[in-house]
């Protein structure tokens, strides 16, 4: 049975459908990432599974607990990162630390995670006086506290500079490896290639594709990214309409094209014909970048 169940969920705000019919299943252990661009609905998904927002229709289940009939047994084996206004400013991060840890049965002896999260230093620091890094890593702490079973995690690492990104990347990989359930809305393809997986894309509240990372990039229509300086003026629409090609984008006379593995061929032969030369070629394998922007389109 899967840990994670949302089957057909629709939620409306003022009578707008925001998430329209959204299905997936999170298997026990995985690191399932959702991923789509702003105002798509994830959100409000996530929140569905956390039972925080009642459905208008359609099934959650966590665990087989319904998240809103059954919020206060959910809280025990769920993790869920909390919003700024949740905690008090004047609370120091040890205080805050020392009191969620009390909410649990077998919470996680909270000084590992502090240092793990580079709390260490800030431990009699209030929350109030803290960086947006600094309170993003607090929350994270927060959210693994409960020993969960199950850790939602909405825009993980927004706001962390590099380094405390990848250290917050091998924090959810050993949380993943010790059997948690991780559920991860992320904006950041590098974050959910690596982390995820596998990954639902959310348009327009519906589920535009779902697969491993791998999986979506050879599903994505472009294979291939190439880019160049043509050695004189060229017209874009011709390579728009090469029927290899995907996407064209152009940038102080720089091109870049996305398309299948015959775009490189397609474009040199359309150049030559022009007795145009690609200076500085670069030609490189499609990433979860450009399979994202396939699958999401004009929304994106
Ligand atoms: N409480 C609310 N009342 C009314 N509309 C809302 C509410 N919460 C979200 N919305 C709207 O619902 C849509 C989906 O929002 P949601 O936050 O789920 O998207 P998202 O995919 O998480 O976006 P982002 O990546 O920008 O965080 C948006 O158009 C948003 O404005």
């Amino acid at each position: 049975m899967p840990l994670i169940e949302v089957h057909d969920l629709q939620k409306l705000y003022g009578g707008r459908t925001v998430v329209d019919g959204v299905s997936f299943a999170v298997e026990e252990g995985e690191v399932f990432g959702i991923l789509g661009p702003n105002g798509a609905g994830k959100t409000t998904t996530v929140e569905c599974v956390e039972g925080l927002r009642t459905p208008d229709s359609g099934l959650v289940r966590v665990a087989g607990l319904d998240p809103v009939a059954d919020h206060e047994r959910l809280t025990r084996i769920l993790g869920a990162q909390l919003q700024e206004s949740e905690l008090q400013p004047k609370l120091t991060v040890r205080e805050a630390l020392e009191l969620y840890a009390a909410f649990y049965p077998n919470p996680a002896d909270w000084r590992p995670l502090a240092e793990r999260l580079r709390l260490t230093d800030k431990l009699d620091s209030r929350f109030g006086k803290l960086s947006g890094g600094q309170k993003q890593r607090l929350f994270i702490a927060l959210a693994l506290i409960g020993n969960p079973k199950v850790v939602v995690l909405d825009e993980l690492t927004t706001g962390l500079d590099p380094r405390a990104r990848r250290d917050t990347w091998e924090l959810i990989e050993d949380v993943r490896d010790s059997g948690v359930t991780v559920l991860l809305v992320t904006h950041f393809m590098e974050e959910a290639q690596r982390l995820c997986d596998r990954i639902a894309v959310i348009d327009k509240g519906r589920v535009a594709a779902l697969d491993s990372p791998a999986g979506l990039i050879s599903r994505a229509a472009s294979s291939t990214v190439m880019s160049f300086t043509p050695s004189a003026p060229l017209d874009r629409r011709q390579l728009a309409a090469l029927p290899a090609v995907t996407l064209v984008e152009e940038r102080d006379g720089r091109y870049t094209l996305n398309g299948t593995d015959e775009t490189v061929d397609a474009a040199i032969t359309l150049l030559a014909r022009h007795r145009i030369t690609a200076h500085q070629l670069r030609v490189s394998d499609a990433t979860l970048d450009d399979a994202f922007l396939d699958l999401t389109g004009a929304s994106a």
